[in-house]
């Protein structure tokens, strides 16, 4: 499928579009690709605007072993579209007998980039997670000793924590004493949805980073209730208030090394999304690179952007940065409302609307 056919195509026609921005190929830190039809139907648009992405583990059954992680990579190698260069890199699924062992020798053989903290029950798919993460030390000393980053969804379980406190309680009760115990170990504090996070994370610069998503970037809480239930920007952790969409985007477009793209795409058939209990996840990829693109234009700081998109994650995982670039072009296009899947379909964020920049041409 062409980039016209997956993405639309750009409504101004005119030859030349107001503004263009051509950067090193970017990666995206956290990416959902699910398997088999999902997968077929969503790793397009990711494979379209990121040379790599760092595979998230919860499938049902979650990756927790070094055989499963290969063989879903090869899945995901299969799915491509023709001549596409994507690079999944792989991440472990902790689980409460996690072994020592098995996290490095798959770290070792190049197969775990990283692995992945699910605290149990905090997030989809994540009830395999741990329950415990001081009991987990074992295993976080020999990441810590090998050079392996943890990548943790930060929210408490505790179904008595106010859900839009949840990521406030976790970064007090547990991330910062993790972040104590273990000093030499690299945190990636997932999809970072508040004000105080970026703060935590900024104290810890050089051994705890942060990805940040375009939904986080353009919704806040009130969005979720505009005119009625809006399942489909129902996502964990959940948007918060306005003033913390504000701090996001402030941190992302500072010139900070610490963040970094992680559009934490998530997709979910519709009948999951518009369901009694609708599942958490927003389908992001289709539009991410449009979106980041255009909360850096409209913060006044493209000159920033290379860095987050395409530098300060491959530092952090000390990986080497991507050859060849992307153009994106300031000019309108609209992105399919959906994409199928089989019989049913996904709704994408921002689908159907117009939106103020289009990919352009990558080139290596
Ligand atoms: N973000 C989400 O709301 N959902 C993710 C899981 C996750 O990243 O927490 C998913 O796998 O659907
Ligand atoms: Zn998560
Ligand atoms: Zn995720």
């Amino acid at each position: 499928m062409s980039v016209t056919e997956l993405f639309g195509s750009s409504e101004a026609k005119a030859a030349t579009p107001a503004q263009t921005l051509t950067i090193r190929r970017p990666d995206d830190w956290h990416v959902h690709l699910r398997d088999g039809a999902m997968l077929k139907a969503v790793l397009p648009f990711t494979a379209a605007q990121f040379k790599r992405g760092i595979i998230m583990p919860n499938l049902v059954p979650p990756v927790t072993s070094v055989d499963a992680a290969s063989a879903y990579r090869e899945r995901i190698l299969a799915a491509r579209p023709d001549g596409n260069d994507f690079t999944p890199l792989m991440t472990c699924y902790l689980t409460d007998s996690t072994h020592p062992d098995e996290i490095e020798r798959g770290f070792r053989d190049g197969v775990w980039a990283a692995a992945k903290l699910y605290p149990s029950g905090a997030t989809t798919n994540s009830h395999h997670g741990v329950t415990s993460i001081p009991k987990l030390a074992p295993v976080l000393e020999r990441m810590e000793k090998i050079g392996m980053p943890v990548l943790v969804h930060g929210e408490a379980t505790d179904p008595a924590v106010d859900i839009f406190d949840r990521e406030a309680v976790f970064m007090e009760t547990e991330m910062l004493p993790l972040l104590k115990r273990h000093q030499g170990l690299k945190v990636v504090v997932e999809h970072v949805t508040t004000a105080e996070t970026v703060e935590l994370v900024r104290a810890h610069a050089g051994r705890a980073a942060a990805t940040v998503t375009p939904h986080h970037l353009i919704i806040n809480r009130t969005s979720i209730f505009q005119g009625g239930l809006r399942p489909h920007l129902y996502c964990l952790p959940v948007a918060k208030r306005e003033r913390h969409r504000l701090a996001l985007r402030k941190a992302v477009t500072a010139g900070d090394g610490n963040f970094f793209i992680g559009t934490d795409t998530a997709p979910h058939l519709r009948s999951a999304k518009q369901a009694e209990c609708c599942s958490a996840g927003v389908f992001g990829g289709a539009t991410a690179l449009q979106t980041y693109v255009q909360v850096f234009d409209e913060e006044g700081a493209l000159d920033h952007f290379e860095a987050f998109a395409s530098e300060n994650g491959a530092r952090f995982y000390g990986l080497p940065l991507n050859e060849g670039t992307i153009t994106l072009e300031k000019r309108p296009c609209r992105v399919s409302p959906t994409v199928a899947v089989g019989e049913e379909d996904v709704v994408i964020f921002r689908g159907g609307e117009e939106l103020p920049w289009s990919l352009g041409e990558v080139r290596g």
